[in-house]
């Protein structure tokens, strides 16, 4: 498994006011977006492309086109539909899936409650969106979910981590398909309940509200 831990001070900068607790779901919302969109230049790293013909004004040049069958994107719901626009604004021509999951407060087991994917996803480079990497239940079971349908590479966009989430992704992933983590930042630890510190909260909280 590759992780990539992004390192620029825009981004450190966009996730300082994201962590900070008297930022509004106004701001909230549009910081994680902008966050999706720096962080897609270096998911897409490896998207696939083919060679393409095209016409300048001038000559006829060879270029680069994404290539088909077309990227998967899954934001996790619903915290990673807060990262979908920004990622869907750099890759147009993508995909998109849903998964409904959400992790019990108490044994922190994560639940799947919805599900709206190409029943097969052979072949399919998938792209899994969402704002927290904890005890890592969550991702893991995305991945196996998309890997059980078939799918041959994955890349996951998680905002935030807790190393001991990353850790668990890593040996769940060992010897499995190709699986790569971008992060805006890996956080110090997880607490009792389960949340990263310092972390930013709940997100999917902070991006809709309370339920
Ligand atoms: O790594 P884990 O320990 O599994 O925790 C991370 C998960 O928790 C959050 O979702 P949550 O269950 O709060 O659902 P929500 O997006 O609807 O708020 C987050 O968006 C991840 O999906
Ligand atoms: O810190 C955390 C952990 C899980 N889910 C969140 O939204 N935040
Ligand atoms: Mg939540």
């Amino acid at each position: 498994m590759r992780v990539h831990v992004a390192d620029h001070p825009l981004i450190t900068h966009k996730l300082t006011v994201l962590r900070d607790k008297t930022t509004p779901s106004p701001t909230f919302r549009a910081l994680a977006e902008e966050l999706m969109t720096l962080l897609a230049y270096e998911a897409t790293r490896n998207v696939r492309t083919e060679v393409v013909t095209v016409q300048t004004p001038v000559a006829e040049t060879q270029g680069l086109a994404i290539s088909t069958p077309r990227p998967l994107v899954v934001p996790i719901l619903r915290a990673g539909l807060g990262m979908l626009e920004g990622m869907v604004k750099l890759v147009p021509t993508a995909e998109v899936g849903f998964l409904g999951m959400v992790r019990d407060e108490e044994t922190l087991q994560p639940t799947t409650y919805a599900e709206r994917l190409p029943d097969d996803l052979s072949g399919r480079q998938c792209f899994v969106l969402d704002p927290m990497l904890a005890t890592g239940g969550s991702l893991i079971a995305a991945i196996d979910f998309l890997f059980a349908r078939g799918a041959e590479d994955v890349t996951a966009v998680c905002l935030i981590a807790a190393p001991e989430g990353l850790a668990a992704v890593e040996t769940a992933m060992a010897g499995r398909g190709d699986v790569t983590i971008v992060l805006g930042a890996v956080d110090e630890k997880l607490n009792e309940q389960g949340f990263i510190v310092p972390g930013l909260g709940d997100a999917g909280d902070r991006l809709y509200g309370l339920v």
